[in-house]
Protein backbone atom coordinates (compact mmCIF):
# COMPACT_ATOMS: atom_id res chain seq x y z
CA UNK A 1 0.00 0.00 0.00
CA UNK A 2 2.72 2.24 1.33
CA UNK A 3 6.36 1.55 -0.71
CA UNK A 4 9.31 3.48 -1.44
CA UNK A 5 12.97 2.32 -3.18
CA UNK A 6 16.16 4.07 -2.05
CA UNK A 7 14.24 7.52 -1.70
CA UNK A 8 15.95 10.05 -0.77
CA UNK A 9 15.58 13.26 0.50
CA UNK A 10 18.53 16.54 0.77
CA UNK A 11 17.45 20.19 1.49
CA UNK A 12 20.38 20.85 0.16
CA UNK A 13 24.33 19.57 0.19
CA UNK A 14 24.55 19.78 3.81
CA UNK A 15 21.44 19.18 4.82
CA UNK A 16 20.48 15.53 4.62
CA UNK A 17 16.68 14.84 5.25
CA UNK A 18 16.15 10.53 4.24
CA UNK A 19 18.54 8.65 3.17
CA UNK A 20 17.80 5.43 0.63
CA UNK A 21 15.02 5.02 2.52
CA UNK A 22 13.25 1.70 1.46
CA UNK A 23 9.88 0.70 2.93
CA UNK A 24 6.86 -2.21 1.73
CA UNK A 25 3.87 -1.51 4.00
CA UNK A 26 1.13 -3.99 2.98
CA UNK A 27 -2.80 -2.92 3.39
CA UNK A 28 -4.24 -3.20 6.44
CA UNK A 29 -1.01 -2.90 8.69
CA UNK A 30 -0.29 -0.75 10.98
CA UNK A 31 3.66 0.65 10.85
CA UNK A 32 5.57 2.41 13.71
CA UNK A 33 8.01 4.81 12.31
CA UNK A 34 10.12 5.59 15.47
CA UNK A 35 12.64 7.86 16.00
CA UNK A 36 14.12 11.05 17.50
CA UNK A 37 13.81 14.67 16.82
CA UNK A 38 15.83 15.25 13.69
CA UNK A 39 16.00 11.37 12.52
CA UNK A 40 13.62 11.84 9.28
CA UNK A 41 10.25 11.34 10.33
CA UNK A 42 8.65 14.37 8.73
CA UNK A 43 10.59 14.58 6.18
CA UNK A 44 9.69 11.11 4.63
CA UNK A 45 5.98 12.13 5.79
CA UNK A 46 5.72 15.16 3.57
CA UNK A 47 8.11 13.51 0.50
CA UNK A 48 5.37 10.65 0.41
CA UNK A 49 2.28 13.37 0.31
CA UNK A 50 4.57 15.20 -2.05
CA UNK A 51 4.94 18.54 0.36
CA UNK A 52 8.56 18.54 -0.94
CA UNK A 53 10.37 16.62 -3.58
CA UNK A 54 12.56 13.70 -3.62
CA UNK A 55 16.12 14.18 -4.62
CA UNK A 56 16.19 10.66 -5.61
CA UNK A 57 14.25 7.35 -5.23
CA UNK A 58 10.72 6.23 -5.80
CA UNK A 59 7.61 5.81 -3.84
CA UNK A 60 4.37 4.44 -4.38
CA UNK A 61 0.79 4.55 -2.58
CA UNK A 62 -1.74 2.66 -3.85
CA UNK A 63 0.24 1.98 -6.98
CA UNK A 64 0.04 5.35 -7.50
CA UNK A 65 3.47 7.62 -8.01
CA UNK A 66 3.67 9.92 -5.38
CA UNK A 67 5.01 12.85 -7.10
CA UNK A 68 2.83 12.53 -10.30
CA UNK A 69 -0.23 11.40 -9.15
CA UNK A 70 -0.40 13.29 -5.99
CA UNK A 71 -3.57 14.80 -6.24
CA UNK A 72 -5.20 11.65 -6.51
CA UNK A 73 -3.10 10.48 -3.57
CA UNK A 74 -3.96 12.46 -1.19
CA UNK A 75 -7.72 12.63 -2.15
CA UNK A 76 -7.60 8.67 -0.59
CA UNK A 77 -5.25 9.62 2.61
CA UNK A 78 -6.35 10.84 5.31
CA UNK A 79 -3.43 12.76 6.93
CA UNK A 80 -2.43 14.17 10.88
CA UNK A 81 0.67 16.58 10.57
CA UNK A 82 3.03 17.06 13.06
CA UNK A 83 2.11 20.89 13.92
CA UNK A 84 -1.33 22.02 12.37
CA UNK A 85 -1.93 25.28 10.59
CA UNK A 86 -5.30 25.74 9.44
CA UNK A 87 -7.10 29.41 9.10
CA UNK A 88 -7.05 31.24 12.68
CA UNK A 89 -10.31 33.48 12.40
CA UNK A 90 -12.74 30.27 11.35
CA UNK A 91 -14.61 28.51 13.56
CA UNK A 92 -14.01 24.83 14.06
CA UNK A 93 -17.39 23.95 13.22
CA UNK A 94 -17.46 26.07 10.22
CA UNK A 95 -13.98 24.87 9.10
CA UNK A 96 -14.60 21.48 9.52
CA UNK A 97 -17.83 21.52 7.50
CA UNK A 98 -16.33 23.35 5.15
CA UNK A 99 -13.60 21.23 4.52
CA UNK A 100 -16.34 17.66 4.48
CA UNK A 101 -18.35 19.96 1.98
CA UNK A 102 -15.41 19.14 -0.79
CA UNK A 103 -16.55 15.32 -0.40
CA UNK A 104 -19.72 13.74 -2.34
CA UNK A 105 -20.84 11.29 0.37
CA UNK A 106 -22.58 12.98 3.65
CA UNK A 107 -20.39 12.96 6.46
CA UNK A 108 -22.01 15.66 8.93
CA UNK A 109 -22.50 13.59 11.05
CA UNK A 110 -19.37 11.70 11.69
CA UNK A 111 -18.14 14.57 11.87
CA UNK A 112 -19.65 15.48 14.87
CA UNK A 113 -19.67 11.56 16.44
CA UNK A 114 -15.45 11.82 15.95
CA UNK A 115 -15.62 15.70 17.53
CA UNK A 116 -17.54 14.52 20.59
CA UNK A 117 -16.01 11.67 21.38
CA UNK A 118 -12.29 13.82 21.19
CA UNK A 119 -14.05 16.40 23.43
CA UNK A 120 -13.49 19.26 20.46
CA UNK A 121 -15.13 22.50 21.02
CA UNK A 122 -16.86 23.20 17.72
CA UNK A 123 -17.54 26.65 18.15
CA UNK A 124 -14.20 28.23 18.99
CA UNK A 125 -11.88 29.69 16.79
CA UNK A 126 -8.98 28.02 15.53
CA UNK A 127 -6.84 30.32 16.57
CA UNK A 128 -7.96 30.52 19.94
CA UNK A 129 -6.95 26.76 20.29
CA UNK A 130 -4.72 25.08 22.43
CA UNK A 131 -2.10 22.62 20.20
CA UNK A 132 -3.39 19.69 21.70
CA UNK A 133 -6.84 21.26 20.57
CA UNK A 134 -5.71 22.13 16.85
CA UNK A 135 -4.02 18.18 16.74
CA UNK A 136 -8.15 16.96 17.43
CA UNK A 137 -9.11 19.37 14.54
CA UNK A 138 -6.36 17.46 12.51
CA UNK A 139 -7.67 14.41 13.78
CA UNK A 140 -11.20 14.69 12.73
CA UNK A 141 -10.50 15.80 9.46
CA UNK A 142 -8.11 12.69 8.70
CA UNK A 143 -10.97 10.03 9.91
CA UNK A 144 -14.31 11.53 8.74
CA UNK A 145 -14.40 9.84 5.38
CA UNK A 146 -13.01 6.60 5.83
CA UNK A 147 -9.75 6.93 3.80
CA UNK A 148 -8.00 3.72 2.41
CA UNK A 149 -5.09 5.38 4.30
CA UNK A 150 -4.13 7.25 7.05
CA UNK A 151 -0.49 9.14 7.84
CA UNK A 152 0.18 10.32 10.98
CA UNK A 153 2.88 12.39 12.08
CA UNK A 154 3.64 12.58 15.94
CA UNK A 155 -0.65 12.49 16.29
CA UNK A 156 -0.53 12.01 19.95
CA UNK A 157 1.15 15.31 20.59
CA UNK A 158 -0.47 17.46 22.92
CA UNK A 159 -3.55 15.33 23.66
CA UNK A 160 -3.86 14.50 27.21
CA UNK A 161 -4.05 10.73 28.67
CA UNK A 162 -7.99 10.37 28.37
CA UNK A 163 -7.92 11.73 24.61
CA UNK A 164 -5.06 9.50 23.67
CA UNK A 165 -7.11 6.47 24.75
CA UNK A 166 -9.93 7.59 22.46
CA UNK A 167 -7.83 7.98 19.92
CA UNK A 168 -6.39 4.49 20.06
CA UNK A 169 -9.79 3.26 20.39
CA UNK A 170 -10.44 5.14 16.97
CA UNK A 171 -7.61 3.89 15.34
CA UNK A 172 -8.48 0.15 16.13
CA UNK A 173 -11.92 1.07 14.71
CA UNK A 174 -10.00 1.52 11.67
CA UNK A 175 -7.88 -1.32 12.00
CA UNK A 176 -10.79 -3.37 11.61
CA UNK A 177 -11.97 -1.83 8.60
CA UNK A 178 -8.78 -2.55 6.75
CA UNK A 179 -7.20 0.37 6.85
CA UNK A 180 -3.39 1.09 6.31
CA UNK A 181 -1.79 3.28 9.19
CA UNK A 182 1.57 5.01 8.56
CA UNK A 183 2.57 6.15 12.40
CA UNK A 184 5.45 8.40 12.94
CA UNK A 185 5.85 9.25 16.53
CA UNK A 186 8.92 9.02 18.92
CA UNK A 187 6.91 8.13 22.24
CA UNK A 188 7.52 4.26 21.65
CA UNK A 189 4.00 3.30 23.88
CA UNK A 190 1.98 4.68 21.44
CA UNK A 191 3.86 2.35 18.69
CA UNK A 192 3.83 -0.54 20.89
CA UNK A 193 0.05 0.25 21.38
CA UNK A 194 -1.06 -0.36 17.75
CA UNK A 195 1.35 -1.21 15.56
CA UNK A 196 2.03 -4.66 13.83
CA UNK A 197 5.60 -3.59 12.81
CA UNK A 198 7.82 -0.95 13.52
CA UNK A 199 10.26 0.92 11.67
CA UNK A 200 13.55 2.29 12.97
CA UNK A 201 14.96 5.33 11.42
CA UNK A 202 18.32 7.09 12.75
CA UNK A 203 20.24 10.04 10.79
CA UNK A 204 18.01 9.59 8.09
CA UNK A 205 18.52 6.04 7.70
CA UNK A 206 16.15 2.91 8.60
CA UNK A 207 18.20 0.81 10.48
CA UNK A 208 15.36 -2.22 11.70
CA UNK A 209 12.60 -2.95 10.22
CA UNK A 210 10.09 -5.85 12.65
CA UNK A 211 7.03 -6.84 14.42
CA UNK A 212 6.41 -5.76 18.03
CA UNK A 213 6.00 -9.10 18.46
CA UNK A 214 9.43 -10.23 17.59
CA UNK A 215 11.38 -7.07 19.07
CA UNK A 216 9.74 -7.86 22.30
CA UNK A 217 10.09 -11.74 22.05
CA UNK A 218 13.53 -12.57 21.12
CA UNK A 219 15.75 -10.08 22.40
CA UNK A 220 17.97 -10.03 24.94
CA UNK A 221 16.54 -10.02 28.84
CA UNK A 222 17.68 -7.99 31.51
CA UNK A 223 19.35 -10.14 33.99
CA UNK A 224 20.32 -8.94 37.63
CA UNK A 225 22.34 -11.38 39.91
CA UNK A 226 23.57 -10.90 43.50
CA UNK A 227 26.55 -12.96 44.16
CA UNK A 228 29.79 -12.63 45.55
CA UNK A 229 31.43 -15.00 43.25
CA UNK A 230 29.44 -14.23 39.92
CA UNK A 231 32.57 -14.02 36.95
CA UNK A 232 30.78 -14.06 33.45
CA UNK A 233 31.97 -10.77 32.40
CA UNK A 234 34.08 -12.37 29.33
CA UNK A 235 30.98 -13.82 28.02
CA UNK A 236 30.03 -12.94 24.77
CA UNK A 237 26.35 -12.58 25.39
CA UNK A 238 27.09 -10.35 28.22
CA UNK A 239 26.69 -7.07 27.43
CA UNK A 240 25.85 -3.74 28.93
CA UNK A 241 27.19 -4.59 32.20
CA UNK A 242 27.32 -2.85 35.34
CA UNK A 243 28.10 -4.02 38.31
CA UNK A 244 27.57 -2.45 41.73
CA UNK A 245 29.38 -3.88 45.00
CA UNK A 246 28.29 -7.55 44.59
CA UNK A 247 25.55 -6.34 42.08
CA UNK A 248 25.83 -7.48 38.56
CA UNK A 249 23.17 -5.63 35.97
CA UNK A 250 23.32 -6.61 32.78
CA UNK A 251 21.70 -8.06 29.32
CA UNK A 252 22.25 -11.04 27.92
CA UNK A 253 21.83 -12.01 23.86
CA UNK A 254 22.11 -15.35 24.36
CA UNK A 255 19.75 -18.32 25.24
CA UNK A 256 18.19 -18.11 28.80
CA UNK A 257 18.28 -21.66 29.60
CA UNK A 258 22.66 -21.19 28.43
CA UNK A 259 22.42 -18.59 30.77
CA UNK A 260 20.62 -20.72 33.56
CA UNK A 261 23.23 -23.46 33.43
CA UNK A 262 26.73 -21.25 33.52
CA UNK A 263 25.33 -19.45 36.61
CA UNK A 264 24.80 -22.57 38.34
CA UNK A 265 27.97 -23.07 39.09
CA UNK A 266 28.30 -19.20 41.22
CA UNK A 267 26.83 -19.11 44.27
CA UNK A 268 23.37 -16.48 43.82
CA UNK A 269 21.71 -14.94 46.36
CA UNK A 270 19.58 -12.88 44.34
CA UNK A 271 18.33 -13.05 40.74
CA UNK A 272 15.71 -11.66 38.13
CA UNK A 273 15.70 -12.00 34.37
CA UNK A 274 12.82 -9.87 33.11
CA UNK A 275 11.84 -8.43 29.31
CA UNK A 276 13.61 -5.54 28.21
CA UNK A 277 11.38 -2.59 27.60
CA UNK A 278 10.73 -0.82 24.16
CA UNK A 279 12.76 1.71 25.33
CA UNK A 280 15.62 -0.50 26.19
CA UNK A 281 15.80 -2.59 23.25
CA UNK A 282 15.56 1.24 21.11
CA UNK A 283 18.14 2.68 22.71
CA UNK A 284 20.39 -0.92 22.12
CA UNK A 285 19.76 -0.70 18.79
CA UNK A 286 20.34 2.88 18.36
CA UNK A 287 23.82 2.48 20.26
CA UNK A 288 24.69 -0.79 17.50
CA UNK A 289 23.49 1.41 14.77
CA UNK A 290 23.66 -0.06 11.12
CA UNK A 291 25.07 -2.93 12.70
CA UNK A 292 21.57 -4.52 14.16
N1 LIG B 1 13.20 22.80 5.53
C1 LIG B 1 14.36 22.25 5.87
N2 LIG B 1 15.53 22.77 5.44
C2 LIG B 1 16.71 22.20 5.76
N3 LIG B 1 16.83 21.09 6.53
C3 LIG B 1 15.70 20.54 6.99
C4 LIG B 1 14.41 21.08 6.70
N4 LIG B 1 13.46 20.30 7.30
C5 LIG B 1 14.15 19.32 7.94
N5 LIG B 1 15.48 19.46 7.76
C6 LIG B 1 16.53 18.58 8.30
O1 LIG B 1 16.23 17.24 7.93
C7 LIG B 1 16.53 16.35 9.01
C8 LIG B 1 15.29 15.53 9.33
O2 LIG B 1 14.29 16.40 9.86
P1 LIG B 1 12.80 15.91 10.14
O3 LIG B 1 11.99 17.10 10.51
O4 LIG B 1 12.34 15.09 9.01
O5 LIG B 1 13.02 14.96 11.41
P2 LIG B 1 11.93 14.33 12.39
O6 LIG B 1 12.37 12.92 12.64
O7 LIG B 1 10.57 14.54 11.88
O8 LIG B 1 12.17 15.17 13.71
P3 LIG B 1 11.11 16.00 14.61
O9 LIG B 1 10.48 14.98 15.50
O10 LIG B 1 11.99 16.95 15.35
O11 LIG B 1 10.16 16.68 13.66
C9 LIG B 1 17.01 17.21 10.17
O12 LIG B 1 18.41 17.17 10.19
C10 LIG B 1 16.51 18.59 9.82
O13 LIG B 1 17.39 19.58 10.31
Amino acid sequence: MIYTKDLSKYYNKKSRGIIDLSLDIKEGEIFGFIGPNGAGKSTTVRTLLNFIFPTSGQGKIMDLDIVKDSVLIRKNVGYVPSEVHYYNDMIVEDFLKYSTDYYTDDYQERLYELSDKLELDLKRKIGDLSFGNKKKVAIVLALVYQPKILIFDEPTSGLDPLIQSVFFELLKKEKERGTTIFFSSHVLSDVQKICDRVGIIKEGRLIKVETIDDILKNKAKNVRIQSDDFNLIEDEHVIDLNIVNNRYHFTFTGNISDLLKKIADYHIEDISITEPTLEEIFMHYYDMGDQS
